[in-house]
């Protein structure tokens, strides 16, 4: 029989009360709660913390705080990332970002999703679906990318955007829903 946990990441129906769902929560926010009240100083333990928190890292990585999380193993960052103020990522499924990926302030990413049925949302199982980011990524302010996204190499994301569907390689998308602007040179 498949763990809540097991089925969380395959994208089934879970129990989010799993007593070890609840314990990974529990580090997850003791974890982003130590790397929100480190000082700008202290720059080398700030990243440590990041690495411990995250699935995996590149050798570069920066992100202002304050930063969010549900479980922080989901997330899976390349070489150079920087995520400036208030990024939120619910990582109930996996997270992949690729190399030298920017994000304005206030960036969400969202793996974690509802059932739309009523009587289905309030028994209180919830899933998710995995977001996927490229390489060369620059979010702009306040967009929200949801689940089950993947998002291509070289694209931007427009301040504000709501990205549901998947964006190709090497394009400029904005709007709510995001649609494509212009495609980069
Ligand atoms: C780590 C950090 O990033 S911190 C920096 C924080 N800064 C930001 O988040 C800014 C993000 N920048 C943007 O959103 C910009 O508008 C960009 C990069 C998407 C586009 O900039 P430019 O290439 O200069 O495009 P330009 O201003 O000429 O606009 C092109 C078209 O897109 C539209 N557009 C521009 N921005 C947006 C937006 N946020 N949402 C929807 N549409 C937009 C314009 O109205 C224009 O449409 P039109 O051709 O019908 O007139």
């Amino acid at each position: 029989m498949m763990t809540e946990k097991e089925k969380m990441l395959a994208g089934e129906l879970y129990d989010a009360s799993d007593k070890d769902l609840v314990r990974d929560r529990l580090n997850a926010r003791r974890l982003t709660r130590l790397f929100n009240e480190a000082m700008e100083t202290e720059g080398y333990r700030r990243k440590e913390l990041l690495q411990d928190l995250f699935g995996s890292t590149g050798e570069e990585l920066f992100i202002e705080p304050n930063f969010r999380c549900d479980y922080g193993y989901n997330i899976h960052v390349g070489e150079n990332f920087y995520a400036n103020f208030s990024c939120v990522m619910l990582d109930a499924c996996e997270i992949r970002i690729g190399d030298n990926c920017f994000m304005a302030p206030g960036v969400h990413i969202y793996t974690a999703t509802h059932p739309i049925d009523p009587q289905e949302r309030n028994r209180g199982l919830e899933y998710g679906k995995p977001v996927t980011i490229g390489d060369n990524v620059w979010i702009g302010g306040r967009a929200i990318i949801n689940p089950g996204v993947t998002i291509g190499d070289n694209v931007v994301i427009a301040s504000g955007a709501v990205v549901v569907k998947d964006v190709p390689d090497n394009v400029v998308v904005g709007g709510n829903p995001a649609k494509f602007i212009k495609k980069v040179i």
